[in-house]
């Protein structure tokens, strides 16, 4: 078992503790390998930071590099983990998680890279990155993943233009669709967002993952992947959600979508979000992002609004029209994002109410929160060690603040919510199902389901 720490009636976090674990050979070699590519990519931007702030930005440079070598040689030793000394909004609170994460693990012994909670560990690491660069202007601002995010949008570009044409089809037929027919493009729409989550570049170590075939002609060969599919509940949850009963309305009144990676993965939330509110199901869509750039390919605000500007800009009639209608978007509130510094932290979701309890808040007023990927799965169930058929409500842990659901390609070990006897038949066919992204779920949570 990967696991540390237990925390009374709930199962242990999965940890690099145990030699051979995921999480052990994440934190030995792709974790590094990760920090190595930040390296080189500040290095190989030496001139232009030149360029732009003379000897200043080379000095910088080789200060951010040599912060970054230390952590990497730090965690190739598995020495303790330090507090953090940038002084920023949330450093506070990083330091006051490691000492939450002492008082669990006792006097003892000391918070260290391979003893400590894997989501812990590797938050940290992506924070450690940020400070490396904060301590150091006037690069702070630098976003080291920006070559590989902008890479995967346009690698994918065949694969976006096809949904946003898609998309224009179901706009132009959209009034004579029957309630059916709108269920149909809605399950469809959700799986593509689903098996977008496939395109981060965490699991890739930096390396190219981008979409390269239609994303609409692969699902029905995709659907005997999806492990849990609550499509179905997921439709109810928004076409019976309370406040539409206390309304009258037939629409619902807001979907919130905690959103996961850039590239390709966000066309595809984004092309939902747009299915959403064109099609009168929903009145509004909020976006949730990171505050600075975290686990290598997730959205930031800048990744945000470069991706619909780039989807205006093409030079094609349908994808330009639908990077111009979500601009729109956005003018008129339709669409709105926001980013919160919790989503950086290293906490389990459960942890929310109490310490974020200004998020939660903002969140109870979603009829349906969406949680893209797999590391916001990791945060919804603890990243834990569950049996697998645990029910998602038990896992959650009173993680509540409205109906939710998960979209994720497994890439980390822990699945909660199946059928007995489902996770013993997948090791024996497949030994890596729970990592290799191969496999997927559309898991709801909903009080109503209680
Ligand atoms: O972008 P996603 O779907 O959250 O995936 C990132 C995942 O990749 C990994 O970095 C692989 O280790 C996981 O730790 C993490 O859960
Ligand atoms: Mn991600």
């Amino acid at each position: 078992m990967a696991a540390v720490q237990a925390v009374q009636g709930v199962p242990p976090s999965l940890s690099a503790k145990v030699t051979g674990s995921f999480a052990y050979l994440t934190i030995r070699d792709r974790l590094p390998t990760i920090l190595t590519k930040v390296i080189d990519t500040i290095h190989r931007n030496k001139n232009s930071f030149f360029e732009e702030y003379g000897e200043e930005g080379i000095s910088s440079e080789k200060q951010a590099i040599s912060l970054l070598s230390k952590l990497r040689n730090e965690l190739q030793t598995d020495k303790p983990l330090l507090l953090l000394t940038d002084g920023l909004q949330d450093a506070e609170s990083w330091n006051q998680y490691l000492q939450r994460q002492q008082r669990l693990l006792g006097d003892q012994y000391t918070v260290s890279w391979f003893n400590s909670p894997w989501l812990y560990v590797e938050c940290y690491m992506y924070r450690k990155i940020q400070e490396a660069l904060v301590l150091n202007p006037p690069i702070s601002n630098f976003d080291v993943y920006k070559e590989g995010k902008t890479q995967s949008f346009f690698e994918s570009q065949q694969a976006v233009i096809t949904l946003c044409t898609y998309l224009a089809d179901i706009h132009k037929n959209m009034e004579k669709l029957s309630k059916n027919q709108l269920f149909e493009f809605f399950t469809k729409l959700l799986q593509v967002s689903l098996w977008g989550n496939k395109c981060d570049l965490s699991i890739s170590a930096g390396k190219e993952n981008s979409q390269k075939t239609s994303p609409i002609d692969s699902l029905n060969s995709l659907q005997p992947f999806i492990l849990v599919d609550d499509s179905n509940m997921v439709w109810s949850a928004l076409s019976s959600s309370q406040r539409l009963e206390e309304s009258g309305k037939n629409a619902a009144e807001r979907v919130d979508i905690v959103l996961d990676n850039a590239g390709f993965e966000l066309v595809t939330d984004l092309v939902l979000a747009d299915f959403l509110v064109s099609s009168g199901l929903v009145r509004q869509v909020h976006f949730h992002g990171k505050c600075f750039p975290w686990f290598v390919s997730d959205v930031t605000a800048g990744d945000f609004q470069w991706t619909i500007w780039q989807t205006m800009a093409a030079n094609h009639r349908w994808m330009s029209k639908s990077g111009a209608q979500w601009q729109r978007y956005l003018k008129e509130g339709v669409w709105c994002y926001h980013d919160h510094p919790f989503w950086t932290q290293p906490h389990e979701f459960c942890d929310m109410a109490a310490d974020a309890p200004d998020l939660y808040a903002t969140l109870q007023e979603a009829d349906l929160v969406v949680f893209k990927g797999d590391l916001n799965y990791r945060k919804l169930t603890g990243d834990r060690d569950w049996d697998h058929t645990v029910d998602f409500s038990t896992a959650l842990r009173g993680f509540r603040p409205a109906p939710l659901c998960s979209l994720r390609t497994l890439k980390a070990n822990v699945q909660v919510g199946l059928q007995p006897g489902q996770g013993e038949k997948l090791t024996s066919l497949d030994p890596n199902w729970m990592t290799s992204g191969k496999y997927a779920i559309i898991q709801l949570y909903s009080p109503k389901s209680e």
